[in-house]
């Protein structure tokens, strides 16, 4: 099958590639020259693990990048994987894939091939129906609903792990408003569905549209709900891992999402729920939980930096953070714990000293005042205290560094450290 896909980001990028790998022909399409470029030589342009091995594999063969939208005349299906950021108030901004979707008509006007488009991208319920369909129609300058159809696909895949999460998913949510559009999705999914054999759920559109948010929205509210049981925990002198791993035996509840701390970032998961939050009070219905959430989350840096307080006097101290990234295996800060953490040192008068083994040139944008230290030992020594704020693998062998510290009080936030007799150690929900 031919297959386009507009967007060569996080999503556009990786499922460009894995389609290739499952056999199909891909065209990706973006408006930045140089992702093109590199895409064409078979390099990406984001760190995710097994993404350049597929992309040196397929780029020039069954995968081509271009910038020219007219390619998709020549494909099945294009799959819209476009930017849906948040405005100030929290609801989503469709204006890019509005304009993505646009051209894409105007790519397709005047054809007579059948082609199905698939929103890929995470829209609130409605988005295709009220704004995408006419953003397309407009462009065609045809109705959508006879040659040209349009589904929508939500994507799953996390950061860091987003190739095998793409190639082995749970499920698979197909939303569409006609047989003719669920077969032809089924289709593009089939060596997918043979090799992996996930769920496949049928759909419509809206339904598409709405099992993402809830997806997203139940797994920070899990986030959250461990958090508030952690910080309670906390004040029983009780460790809330144990807790956890006692819970998560119980099949209705499950083992994963459980581990508590400093709470949720990224691209998705702050952005996600603002978007369904706002898109609630929107049609007149007051999310009260899904706020509690986010407050419980916006709570936790400050719970560190109080924990900090109780031992170190932080006004002129020197304190290192470590761990910049939202979570460990990528180089992404949206959202990252640590900028509330910086901030909130900063306001305090510390000397802040930070550390992440690839994330620090993003954070030096958004701090350029903060020093940035080449290795967790080296932000660690002299330092009056540290916050753990993200759970890379090798802060949990940093053993003899904390020795090098002024102080050696250490606040975690991710429980990854190996709390010692030489160290001042204190958990954040533990
Ligand atoms: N990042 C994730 O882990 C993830 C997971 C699931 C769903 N999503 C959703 O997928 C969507 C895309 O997210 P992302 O993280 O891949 O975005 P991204 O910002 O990483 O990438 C978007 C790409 O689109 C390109 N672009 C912008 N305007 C364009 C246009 N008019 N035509 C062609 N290309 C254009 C940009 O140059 C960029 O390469 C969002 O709705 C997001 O919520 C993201
Ligand atoms: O038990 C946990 C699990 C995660 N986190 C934090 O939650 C955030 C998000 O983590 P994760 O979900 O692993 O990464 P994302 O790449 O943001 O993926 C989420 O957001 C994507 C975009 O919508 C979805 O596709 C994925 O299914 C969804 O997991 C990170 O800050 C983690 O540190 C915790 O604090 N405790």
């Amino acid at each position: 099958m031919n297959i386009a896909v507009v967007g060569s980001g996080y999503v556009g990028t990786t499922i460009a590639a894995c389609f290739a790998d499952l056999g199909h022909d891909v065209t990706a399409i973006d408006i930045d020259e140089d992702i093109v470029e590199r895409l064409n030589r078979g390099e990406a342009s984001i760190h995710e693990p097994g993404l350049d091995e597929l992309l040196s594999e397929h780029a020039g063969g069954r995968l081509t990048a271009t910038t020219d939208y007219d390619a998709i005349t020549d494909c099945d299906v294009t799959f819209l994987a476009l930017p849906t950021p948040s405005r100030e108030d929290g609801s989503i901004d469709a204006s890019i894939i509005e304009g993505g979707a646009r051209s894409v008509g105007e790519a397709l006007s005047g054809g007579s091939e059948e082609h199905l488009v698939v929103v890929k991208s995470t829209v609130v319920p409605g988005t295709t129906e009220e704004a995408l369909i006419p953003a397309i129609e407009d462009g065609a300058g045809e109705a959508v609903g006879e040659r040209i159809r349009v589904g929508m696909n939500p994507e799953f895949l996390r950061e860091g792990s987003a190739v095998t999460d793409f190639l082995e998913p749970d499920k698979v949510v197909l939303g569409a408003s006609d047989d003719w559009s669920h077969e032809r999705l089924e289709s593009v999914f089939e060596p997918l569905i043979e090799r992996a054999e996930p769920a496949v759920v049928e759909a419509t559109v809206r339904e598409a549209e709405m099992i993402k948010y809830a997806n997203n929205a139940f797994l920070a509210s899990k986030i959250s709900l461990i958090n508030e049981i952690g910080n309670v925990c906390k004040e029983f002198g009780i460790d809330a891992y144990r807790i956890a791993d006692a819970i998560g035996l119980d099949d209705r509840i499950g083992e994963q999402f459980l581990r508590s701390g400093v709470g949720w970032g990224g691209s998705c998961f702050p952005k996600d729920v603002d978007a369904l939050r706002a898109a609630a009070r929107e049609a007149g219905y007051e999310p009260e939980l899904l706020d509690s959430v986010v407050a419980v989350n916006d709570r936790q840096p400050e719970r560190m930096l109080a924990l900090l307080e109780k031992h170190v006097d932080v006004e002129g101290a020197r304190i290192a953070v470590l761990g910049l990234s939202f979570k460990p295996g990528t180089d992404d800060i949206r959202n990252s714990r640590s900028i509330p953490a910086i901030e909130g040192l900063v306001e305090r008068g510390a000397d802040v000293v930070a550390y992440d083994p690839v994330a620090t040139e993003n954070m030096r944008e958004l701090f350029p005042d903060v020093e940035y230290a080449d290795s967790a030992s080296e932000a660690l020594s002299g330092a009056d205290g540290t916050l753990v704020m993200t759970d890379w693998d090798e802060f949990a062998a940093l053993g003899d560094a904390f020795e090098g510290m002024a102080s050696p009080v250490v606040i975690d936030g991710r429980r990854i450290v190996e709390p010692s007799e030489s160290i001042t150690y204190e958990g954040l929900t533990w």
